[in-house]
């Protein structure tokens, strides 16, 4: 079996495969996440995603890495993670009351072979109205500094969300049921 890398920092994309049994390591690349303005949601998160992996697969001479972005769409802006509590307070004042879609993208890297394989999931989220001070609550958990749209649906960000239409492990940082299939493409079997 070759061994599975994951060039990712997010504890929640660990965890994730944590909790499928993969034996994996982690190799973080410390990249600039920045991408060319006009590009769709989807764009950004695949680029994002390969770039991250290809960071990684450039130093190794075998292995298959697995990297992954994750943003938060909302009537056509895109929410990364916030600036600062002020910013985080602002993103949860949109998402409150209404739908948004988180974009992942993903891709893997056969550092032995320089196959390539990039996609992403999209799920939409619908959150329930909030008020401003369950908002500044809930900021100042610190909760949101981290994450996409300043929530984490893992987290006490749950009591937000109303319904999901799509992947829930794709609003936590990985698609899970793409990964497989996606792995399975590169002759690794879960199961
Ligand atoms: C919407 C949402 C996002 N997130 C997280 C997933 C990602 O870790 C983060 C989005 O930022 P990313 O830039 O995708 O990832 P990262 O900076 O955490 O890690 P790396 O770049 O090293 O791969 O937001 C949650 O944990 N829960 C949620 O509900």
């Amino acid at each position: 079996m070759k061994e599975i890398i994951l060039a990712s920092s997010s504890p929640r994309r660990s965890a994730l495969l944590e909790q499928i049994g993969l034996n994996f390591r982690v190799i973080v690349c410390d990249l600039e996440e920045h991408t060319p303005p006009g590009l769709q949601p989807f764009e950004v998160v695949e680029r994002l995603a390969a770039r991250k992996a290809m960071f990684v697969a450039d130093r190794l001479t075998e292995g298959i890495v697995i990297g992954a972005d994750t943003v938060v769409v909302w009537r056509g802006q895109l929410l990364g993670k916030p600036s600062c509590e002020q910013d985080a307070v602002e993103m949860l004042k949109r998402l409150q009351g209404s739908a948004h879609e988180v974009f992942t993208g993903v891709a893997l890297v056969d550092a032995g072979n320089n196959k390539v394989e990039v996609s992403h999931e999209k799920t939409r989220v619908i959150f329930r109205p909030l008020d401003e001070e369950e908002i500044r609550r809930y900021v100042s958990t610190g909760e949101p500094s981290d994450k996409a749209g300043s929530y984490g649906a893992q987290g006490i960000g749950a009591i937000f969300i109303e319904r999901i239409e799509g992947s829930y492990t794709n609003i936590v940082g990985l698609p899970m049921s793409k990964l497989s299939l996606m792995l399975k493409k590169f002759g690794y079997d879960i199961l």
